[in-house]
């Protein structure tokens, strides 16, 4: 093996980080469930609040595939002084994922065996792996019991969190999220990859960094987003009314969402982390799906989204049957999967008062 350089990374990220955003350095090796060892790792994190002098105050919340550490950003109305991410009380802290491109390692940063970006040679990661790398930091920062918080993706790593360190979990909070990435969606993110691999300037992803796949990276997104919303939202708010750029709004909207993503997302990124989510199924060598959630004992909240086409309530339904010690609420929403960043109010009358209710420290 050649020597690794632990310089800093050059390239973090397609957008600016918010100054705020702190670089973690592991300078120990990830084995990953792939079979692959990462050298060495960052991530990039962000928190509100201070931690007591217990360090048992603290709260993570795990963002969705496109997420970054920025909760402010993308769930301003769940974080501030008397809201239920309350940084006067709690320890809030977002990190990153691995293989994501918000600053912590993923495609876009360097490889330390050759000094160039990784691109496409990038290792795949799982669930698992994800929380491997979030507990070498929560560790370091000497935390020792956390409440986690995680919609969509970020529920598929709090799950895992509570499987593979219960030790550290005080309390979960699941959101419009899953046991395990059915058929379903695994069919869906897989059409979704095809297109960026279909693009020509795809280049099996070895891409220059400024000329990515933009009309596969877009296509991908148009496509999840159809699964992100509903039926019922699509119909009330586009109908069958022309558009002014194509012949139905609906489909200049799905555009206006691809061309946005492409400004701030990296098509290697995205390939590697809806497959991290097809990793996931917590009773993967655990005897079952059943048997795996039995034996987290911790309080949990789960939500649902009503008119969520991606993980449907039933997958929720099914959380709340087998976890022990469980809350199941369902929200009525007429924006499916995505009601999770929108259906800010209802989330937070729900989180509220669980978040509360399963404190350890007394300040
Ligand atoms: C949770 C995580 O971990 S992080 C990732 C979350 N963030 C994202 O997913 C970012 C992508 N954004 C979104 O998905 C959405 O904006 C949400 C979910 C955050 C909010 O949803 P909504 O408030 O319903 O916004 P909506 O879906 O209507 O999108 C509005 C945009 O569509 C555009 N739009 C609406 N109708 C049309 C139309 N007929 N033709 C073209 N564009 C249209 C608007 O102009 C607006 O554009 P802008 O965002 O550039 O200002
Ligand atoms: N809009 C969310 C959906 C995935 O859960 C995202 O882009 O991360």
């Amino acid at each position: 093996m050649e020597a690794i350089a632990t310089t800093t990374p050059l390239i973090h990220s397609r957008v600016p980080l918010h100054q705020d955003t702190q670089l973690w350095h592991s300078h120990a090796p990830l084995a990953l469930d792939s079979g692959e060892l990462l050298p060495e790792y960052e991530l990039a994190w962000r928190c509100w609040g201070k931690l007591n002098s217990k360090r048992d105050n603290a709260v993570l919340v795990v963002h969705a595939l496109s997420g970054s550490a920025d909760l402010e950003a993308w769930w301003p109305e769940l974080l501030g002084a008397g809201k239920p991410l309350d940084p006067e009380h709690d320890f809030v802290i977002c990190i990153n994922l691995l293989g994501s491109c918000y600053g912590s390692s993923g495609p876009l940063t360097l490889n330390p065996y050759n000094h160039r970006p990784w691109r496409s040679a990038f290792p795949r990661i799982s669930v698992r792996d994800q929380v491997r790398t979030q507990s070498a930091l929560i560790e370091h920062l000497g935390i020792q019991q956390l409440r986690i918080i995680g919609p969509s993706l970020g529920g598929m790593i709090a799950l895992e969190w509570a499987l593979l360190k219960p030790e550290l979990v005080h309390s979960l909070t699941l959101i419009a999220t899953t046991a395990a990435h059915s058929a379903q969606a695994i069919a869906n993110s897989e059409c979704q990859r095809a297109a960026i691999r279909l693009d020509p300037s795809f280049n099996n992803g070895d891409y220059p960094i400024e000329q990515q796949p933009q009309h596969g990276l877009a296509l991908a997104r148009r496509l999840a987003f159809i699964g992100y919303r509903c039926s019922e939202e699509f119909s009330e708010r586009f109908g069958r009314v022309g558009g002014q750029q194509q012949s139905f709004s609906v489909l200049d909207y799905l555009s206006h969402q691809g061309e946005k993503f492409v400004r701030r997302f990296d098509a290697n990124s995205y390939i590697r982390l809806t497959e991290c989510m097809n990793s996931h199924d917590v009773g993967r060598g655990r005897g079952s799906t059943e048997a795996a959630l039995q034996t987290i004992s911790q309080p949990c909240l789960v939500l649902s989204l009503d008119s969520d086409q991606l993980y449907p309530p039933a997958e929720q339904q099914f959380l709340a049957e087998h976890l022990p010690n469980v809350q199941h609420r369902v929200i009525r929403s007429r924006y499916g999967h995505d009601g999770f960043l929108i259906e800010t109010e209802a989330v937070a009358a729900v989180l509220t008062p669980f978040l509360r209710s399963t404190e350890t420290h007394s300040t």
